[in-house]
């Protein structure tokens, strides 16, 4: 934000963003599932296989309930639309992530989605930007998902101008957040961009060390995708469809060869999950996913 001047609220949150459609198939699909580690360490698996082929067509192939996720991004690049909103998108982070799955994603699809900023927060050193992406099966007007994303904008922040910071948020608390080893392969962010995140901040060294990084980092809905396939097979017994809502705040960027450690929890039909560097010892990821049930299987 520029200069001292101070955000009007009101006009920010009264934003209409325009509705996009997004069109995905089957091939979608199993590269995104292939993008967030789905068959890496074995071809064959009997839980994941189904995200990438299914003997009878790739019309029945599963869809990881993360692939949701790729609904909303779209819109990160429409903030800069935001009246009164001053920021340097090389230096946006990607802050939270919320997702509320309402049925299975078909395996392709024509979707249409709708927009709206729902929390501003001036953090001094930073702005903090939430915003809701509802998405509909186009033909049936059906909602499948909501997306809620928020991002960390470094440098972005002191624009209040009363002596209490801006901080509003129009969502319940309580989505907001509660807090097996996998070896990864340095190429992650190359596969991971072919589903649509084509931020050059996880493929070019210049732009990552202009972001204050040494190297490129992953992106962060690759990392919760990871982490969301690992508690499908541990919690869920392999079923994607038992996921209900997934919730995200990234605290430490990652850089692609490094080794994830998903942690996981069970409270009731609530799993908290915490993300882990191995290298640094340090959590890049922690947050919550409700279930539907519990899995036969545990
Ligand atoms: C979207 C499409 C583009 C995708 C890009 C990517 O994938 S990028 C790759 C994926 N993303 C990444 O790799 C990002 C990884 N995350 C990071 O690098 C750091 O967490 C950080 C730089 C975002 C903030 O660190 P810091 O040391 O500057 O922060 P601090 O601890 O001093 O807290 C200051 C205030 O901010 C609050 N707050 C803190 N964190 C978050 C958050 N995540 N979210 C929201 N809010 C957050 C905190 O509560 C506090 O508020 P309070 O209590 O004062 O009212």
């Amino acid at each position: 934000m520029e200069g001292g001047s101070e955000v009007n609220l009101e006009l920010i949150t009264s934003h209409k963003f325009a509705e996009t459609t997004f069109t995905y198939n089957e091939r979608d699909v199993a590269v995104y599932a292939l993008g967030v580690g789905a068959c890496a360490r074995d071809a064959v698996d009997k839980d994941e296989l189904k995200y990438v082929y299914h003997q009878d067509g790739q019309q029945f192939i599963q869809v990881l309930p993360t692939f949701a996720s790729l609904l909303a991004l779209g819109y990160s690049s429409h903030l800069a639309d935001l009246p009164g909103l001053f920021y340097d998108p090389r230096l946006l982070l990607h802050g939270q992530q919320y997702i509320e799955i309402y049925r299975p994603l078909p395996s392709s699809c024509c979707i249409r989605s709708t927009a709206s900023i729902v929390g501003l927060h001036d953090k001094g050193k930073a702005a903090v930007v939430d915003y809701e992406v509802v998405s509909y099966e186009k033909e049936s007007g059906k909602p499948l998902c909501m997306n809620r994303m928020s991002v960390y904008l470094r440098g972005a922040g002191g624009f209040s101008k009363s002596s209490q910071p801006i901080s509003y948020t129009k969502y319940p608390a309580n989505q907001i957040l509660a807090p097996k080893v996998l070896n990864r392969q340095p190429f992650t962010a190359l596969l991971y961009r072919l589903s649509g995140d084509y931020n050059p901040l996880h493929s070019d060294p210049t732009i990552a060390e202009v972001a204050g990084f040494s190297r490129p980092i992953l992106h962060g809905l690759c990392t919760l995708g990871f982490a969301i396939r690992a508690i499908i097979k541990c919690i869920c017994g392999g079923d994607p469809n038992l996921i209900k809502a997934i919730s995200g705040r990234f605290l430490l960027h990652f850089y692609p060869g490094e080794t994830l450690i998903t942690e996981m929890w069970l409270e009731g039909l609530r799993v908290l999950y915490k993300v882990k560097v191995k290298e640094r010892n340090r959590t890049v990821l922690s947050g919550f996913v409700d279930i539907s049930r519990l899995s036969s299987a545990l």
